[in-house]
């Protein structure tokens, strides 16, 4: 990918010939974001938005891995980074250790919750989980700081199914409290007759990547597998032969439940006593999902009760669980300390994952694994990438328009497309970022974009504008206006009031192509000026005369007039900025009315 050219607007001492690659577009005004590798994007990844000084001497970002990490994962952050492998640290020592770190790894046993954001001074770019659930992350508290959150949603899915169906067999065969009694000296065949499962109906709650296997492994043992899952598509059902039901009837019919659901706040204790009383007497449930999808003390009664004749449980509300904790203790439950994931193939799978995700988080790619930020694919960026400079160049544009005082709050941004279905989020959250970072201490990312403009009180609304003929071009031109404010540069008010900039991209390269109501063409690629002028032979000439006497290079220039030798509105493109008295004679030119200078 070539560089571009990105002036960044609050370090003047990064001159416009600084060459940066695409992801400092999406980062902050990092001083040494430079210090990592410049690598390029690869199939299926996205660039994103790193942008966290290492204060490490090696010049390396500095990875904190929390929890236990496969070899081969290790290694491979090594390659790249300042390996911290420091497991069980207290909460203290994990808030204490953070401020020095860029990255993150754990798995689901460390707590990274909102006091682990904000001891990180802003320094953590990225929290890796190694597995699937991010239930143990703070997803707000990462977004609102900015930072990435990556998951590892593949490597361990088989090791789950298998510890699932583990699970179920072991439990119908009383395989646990067999064992403990033959050890205890016993000789029990006939307290531990078990069930069968074949023939019986497994209702699998959650039809994900581990609902699915688990389902899959299920039919090959003869049983007759149902799923509820509200978002699974029927098709991947039909495919394997299970039905989706819904969520009573699956409880309702089924002889084995299995959860495989995540735990967020709409699954939190969907087993309650309610939801235990419409099932089946006698039904077996397995958790491998997590234990707080489940009422504990609920299950206890329902056990008690003989609703549930048995349960196996991986996972629980609270890791490890109290000594006395009486679903562990109980007689018909088989317990194992969230063993899910632990197979070495999946460990070991699990550990390159992240590690991948991670390194190229912090090189400034994302892996197609982001939990807290839009995935958009490499093909995709890359087409888009003019239009993503453009977005974030018209939005600084756009709000250094507005006249001190007055609040940006409302901001419309069209985009006109012949293709129906474009993804916009990337370019709004640039637009979000050109907008909020002039007039703010935030970094503004694509984690972070939304929330920040929410928090700021700036709603900035969407409009397609369908355009008829070829999908070849994604997008003709945005148009980013401003509501509700006052303008330094009256005429970059629209005939309505707003505030109101448009620009479209020609030959790769963005164009600001209309102020207001005047037509212009000038390339994004230094700083403008925009001077009001009554049309007359000549003003070109004398402008362009006064900067030169100034030694500033002009890189273009257009006017756009209403009609001849009436108002119009000249466009001047300078790789430099001027200094304050040149701008003062321009504004001394006896036809100019008002001209503005904007910083790209
Ligand atoms: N015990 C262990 O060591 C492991 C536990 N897990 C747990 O298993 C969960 C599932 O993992 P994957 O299958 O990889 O995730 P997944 O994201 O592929 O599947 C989760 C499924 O749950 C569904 N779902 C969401 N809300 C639901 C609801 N209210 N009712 C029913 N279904 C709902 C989703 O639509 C999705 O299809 C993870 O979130 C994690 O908590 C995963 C791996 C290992
Ligand atoms: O991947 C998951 O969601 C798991 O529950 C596995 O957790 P672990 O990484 O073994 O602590």
């Amino acid at each position: 990918m070539a560089s571009l050219k990105i002036p960044t607007l609050r370090t003047p001492s990064h001159s416009l010939s600084s060459k940066l690659s695409l992801r400092s577009a999406f980062s902050a005004n990092f001083p040494n974001s430079a210090r990592f590798s410049r690598s390029q994007p690869q199939r299926g990844r996205v660039l994103i938005i790193t942008s966290a000084a290492s204060s490490s001497s090696s010049n390396k970002p500095t990875v904190l891995v929390a929890e236990k990490l496969g070899e081969a994962g290790l290694t491979l952050l090594k390659e790249f980074a300042d390996v911290d492998c420091s497991y069980n640290l207290s909460p203290k020592e994990l808030r204490s250790k953070i401020s020095l770190c860029d990255a993150l790894i754990v798995r689901s046993g460390t707590k990274v919750n909102r006091a682990v954001f904000e001891s990180s001074g802003g320094r953590l770019k990225v929290v890796g989980r190694a597995g699937v659930g991010i239930d143990n992350v703070d997803l707000a508290a990462a977004t609102e700081h900015g930072c990435l959150v990556v998951n590892a949603p593949t490597a361990n899915t088989v090791a789950a199914a298998e510890h699932g169906i583990a699970l179920l067999a072991a439990m119908a065969r009383n395989v646990a409290q067999a064992d403990a009694s033959i050890k205890a000296g016993k000789w029990q065949r006939n307290k531990y007759v078990g069930v069968s499962l074949v023939g019986k109906t497994l209702a699998v709650l959650g039809f994900g990547k581990v609902g699915s296997e688990v389902a899959r492994r299920a039919k090959g043992l003869g049983m007759h597998v149902i799923a509820h899952d509200p978002y699974a598509p029927a098709e991947r059902a039909c495919a394997i032969g299970v039905e989706l039901v819904s969520f009573d009837e699956a409880i309702g019919t089924a002889d084995f439940i299995s959860m495989h659901m995540p735990l967020i706040p709409a699954t939190s204790k969907m087993f309650n006593d309610e939801t235990f009383a419409k099932m089946k007497k006698g039904v077996r449930i397995v958790n491998v999902a997590r234990g707080g999808v489940v009422d504990e003390e609920a299950l206890v009664r329902a056990l008690d009760a003989g609703i549930v004749a048995q349960a196996a449980l991986d996972v629980f509300s609270e890791e490890p669980p109290k000594q006395d904790n009486k679903l562990v203790q109980h007689e018909m439950v088989t317990v194992t300390p969230h063993l899910g994931a632990s197979t070495m193939e999946a460990q070991e799978g699990v550990a390159i994952e992240i590690a991948e995700a991670v390194v190229g988080a912090l090189k400034g790619e994302l892996a197609a694994t982001a939990v807290n930020a839009p995935m958009v694919p490499a093909e995709v960026l890359l087409e888009l990438k003019p239009y993503v400079i453009l977005a974030e160049k018209l939005g600084r544009l756009a709000v250094q328009l507005v006249a001190g005082g007055s609040g940006v709050k409302t901001v419309k941004v069209s985009y006109a497309s012949s293709r129906p279905n474009l993804d916009t989020r990337l370019l709004r959250a640039m637009i979000t970022k050109g907008i909020i970072e002039p007039i703010s201490d935030v970094y503004v990312n694509l984690v972070n974009a939304d929330y920040t403009a929410k928090q700021r009180g700036v709603r900035i609304t969407e409009e397609h504008i369908h355009l008829d003929g070829s999908h070849e071009i994604p997008l003709e031109f945005i148009k980013v206006q401003i509501a509700d404010v006052k303008s330094k540069f009256a005429s970059a008010t629209s005939k309505s009031g707003e505030i109101k900039v448009e620009g479209r991209v020609k030959d790769g390269i963005p164009h600001l192509t209309k102020v207001g109501s005047f037509r212009v063409d000038v390339s994004l690629e230094g700083s403008i000026i925009l001077c009001r002028q009554v049309d007359q032979p000549g003003m070109i000439g004398k402008v362009g005369s006064i900067l030169g006497q100034e030694n500033v290079n002009v890189s273009f220039m257009s006017v756009g007039r209403v009609a001849p030798r009436k108002h119009a509105v000249m466009a001047i493109g300078v790789d430099d900025q001027p200094r304050k008295e040149s701008l003062k004679r321009i504004g001394e030119v006896p036809a100019i009315e008002e001209f503005v200078f904007l910083k790209l």
